[in-house]
This record gives C-alpha cells, sequence and structure tokens, in this order.
C-alpha cells in the first residue's frame, strides 16, 4: 500500500449501562476492545462479523460520531481524535458514512433538494443555485431524475432512499466512504442494484470504501481487502481472496462456510453457524471465540492469541494455532 489514507491504532470503546429491576447493576459493554487497520487511497477495505461484534461501533468511533475512548486514528498522517473545530470539520468532510437505514439520516419534514444543499452550504462549497445544480448532478450519478429535489424522505422506496444517502454522502466530495451495512435493510433484488452503483462510483471517482458487512459473500465481491471482527477484535486480515479463499482463523472458516455460495451442488449442505455470539458484556476468557472454536486447543481457555503477521502482503491472524 502506498501512503495510508486512514490509519486506526488500538481503537477503543465501551458503553456503561445499567441492568436489573431497579436499574442500579453497572454494566461495561466492551464494544471495541481493539482495533487496529489501514485503508489506502481509493481501496475498498472490508469489516465482517457477526451482529453485535463491534463493527458499527468502530466504524462510528473512527468517524467521531461518538468519542473513543483510546487508540488513535489518523487521516493522511493527521491525528483525527485531536483535531478541533475548523480542523475538524474540514476532516470530516473527507470521510462520510452511509447508513443501513437511510431513512433514519433523512429528516422526514426536509425535502431532498434541502438534504442534499445543506451540507454544501454548511462547509461553503456552494449555496443557491449552484448548490442545486450540483445536487440535481449528483441525483443524476446515483440514477434519479432532477425531480427528486422537491419531494420528501417518505416518497421513495427503500431502494431510492439508499441513492438519496448515497448521493448524501458525496455533496462534499469525500475521499472515503464509511459504507455501514448499507443493503441490508433492502429487498435482495435492490442490493445488487445498490451494490453495482457504489463500485461504479469508487471506479468513477477514486472512492476508499470502509464496507461494514454481516455477509461475506458481498464482501469478497466488493472489497480488495477484510478484516474479521470478533467480539471487539480483529481476528483475521488480508487480501480479500486469500482470505475467503484460506481463512486461517477457525472462526473467518465458519463465516466463509456460512457464506452463501454461487455453487448450486453447495447449497443446502452448509454447515450452519456453531452457537452464538456472547455478550461483549462478558467475553470469555483467553481467545474470545475459545467456547464456540471446534479445533480449541486447552492454551485457547488461557490466554489471548497475539497478533501474527503472514508472509508477503497476506495479512495476519491472532489464533493460537496459527501463533
Ligand atoms: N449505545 C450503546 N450502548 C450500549 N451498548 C451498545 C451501544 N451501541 C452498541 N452497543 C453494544 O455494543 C456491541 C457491539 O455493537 P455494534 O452495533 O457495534 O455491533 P455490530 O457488529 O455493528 O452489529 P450490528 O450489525 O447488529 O449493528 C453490542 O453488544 C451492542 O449491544
Amino acid at each position: 500500500m502506498s501512503e495510508p489514507l486512514l490509519e486506526v491504532e488500538g481503537l477503543r470503546k465501551h458503553f456503561v449501562t445499567t441492568k436489573g429491576l431497579l436499574r442500579r447493576r453497572r454494566v461495561t459493554v466492551r464494544a471495541v476492545e481493539d482495533v487496529s487497520f489501514a485503508i489506502g487511497a481509493g481501496e475498498a477495505f472490508g469489516l465482517v462479523g457477526e451482529s453485535g461484534c463491534g463493527k458499527s461501533t468502530a466504524a462510528r468511533a473512527l468517524l467521531r460520531l461518538i468519542e473513543p475512548d483510546a487508540g488513535g486514528v489518523r487521516w493522511r498522517g493527521e491525528d483525527v481524535l485531536a483535531a478541533r473545530g475548523a480542523r475538524l470539520k474540514a476532516l470530516r468532510r473527507r470521510m462520510q458514512i452511509i447508513f443501513q437505514d437511510p431513512y433514519s439520516a433523512l429528516d422526514p419534514r426536509q425535502r431532498i433538494g434541502a438534504a442534499l444543499t445543506e451540507p454544501m452550504r454548511v462547509h461553503a462549497i456552494a449555496s443557491g443555485a449552484e448548490a442545486r445544480r450540483r445536487a440535481a448532478a449528483l441525483l443524476d450519478e446515483v440514477g434519479l431524475p432532477p425531480a427528486v429535489l422537491d419531494r420528501y424522505p417518505h416518497e421513495f422506496s427503500g431502494g431510492q432512499r439508499q441513492r438519496i444517502g448515497i448521493a448524501r454522502a458525496l455533496t462534499l466530495e469525500p475521499e472515503l466512504i464509511v459504507a455501514d451495512e448499507p443493503v441490508s435493510a433492502l429487498d435482495v433484488s435492490v442490493q445488487a442494484q445498490v451494490l453495482l452503483l457504489l463500485r461504479e462510483l469508487r471506479r468513477r471517482r477514486g472512492l476508499a470504501f470502509l464496507f461494514v458487512s454481516h455477509d461475506l459473500s458481498v464482501v469478497r465481491w466488493f472489497c480488495d481487502r477484510v478484516a474479521v471482527m470478533y467480539l471487539g477484535r480483529i481476528v483475521e486480515e488480508g487480501p480479500a481472496a486469500r482470505v475467503l479463499a484460506q481463512p486461517l482463523h477457525p472462526y473467518a472458516q465458519m463465516l466463509r462456510d456460512a457464506s452463501p455460495v454461487p455453487d448450486p451442488a453447495r447449497r443446502g449442505t452448509l454447515p450452519r453457524i456453531r452457537g452464538e455470539i456472547p455478550s461483549a458484556a462478558a467475553p470469555p476468557p483467553g481467545c474470545p471465540f475459545h467456547p464456540r472454536c471446534p479445533q480449541a486447543i486447552a492454551r485457547c481457555t488461557g490466554s489471548l492469541p497475539r497478533w501474527t503477521a503472514l508472509p508477503a502482503g497476506q495479512g495476519g491472524v491472532a489464533c493460537h494455532l496459527h501463533g
């Protein structure tokens, strides 16, 4: 990789919640424990794992939509977590997010035109007729007509709303898009269209992506590199082709085996995902995956596996079997 666009080092985010009848018992949810990765300019990097493993929290913390507890985030070498005021505003422009549910990201009382031109005005990129002209051009880029500008979010289908969400993310001409499960709320027939649009935008604009998904087959199709996350930690990382073809971590193997395959002969014979992800409020000791791991050995219960780099740009893995 050339100089990385985004570097994340040892990111951590815990939530303190209360439990019990009287809500007196304090519980710490270790949503993101220790996450590190880097994304190069124009690169698509996938973050995969089951629901609850901390993907969204990691994505939001690095964008500072929520403040991380520890770790470092650098944008072209600049410290994102230390940025304040105008610097933070400028950095935010470079990184934009697309949400799973675009409806929640759009104000129901605001016309699409206002939703698209407001960020341009706030960031002093364009206003008035020029901002509206740019908004119409963005809609065209995502396959929607200019008449959309005068309508409200509820008038659109899920797929159309996601296209509007994508247009909105592009208003500030970012270099990196954080796509948090961008198609999982959509009908299967619409998912492919939105994925194709994202891939086309990536090609045309040279965009980098952090693509967050529980679906390994989507990530394989979209991403150059992928990191597999389990209970707040990355357990394996590497080129998408390698991780998908030869996953080393037993959890990555399990996700791969459970992901849909185009080969009809293998359909229906897939082993189901074994067990459930434990609560992030009480992660198991040692390797957090050991209670579900079919290959666990004695060491796995006692100590957290160290990160082991693989040769020749093949990524790395945190597993006692490969230490
Ligand atoms: N605001 C919050 N307060 C308390 N706990 C939270 C909060 N946000 C997330 N969590 C918890 O943190 C853990 C990680 O959640 P997160 O949403 O990041 O996972 P995820 O892998 O993105 O899953 P999903 O795809 O279901 O969103 C979960 O146990 C979740 O319940």
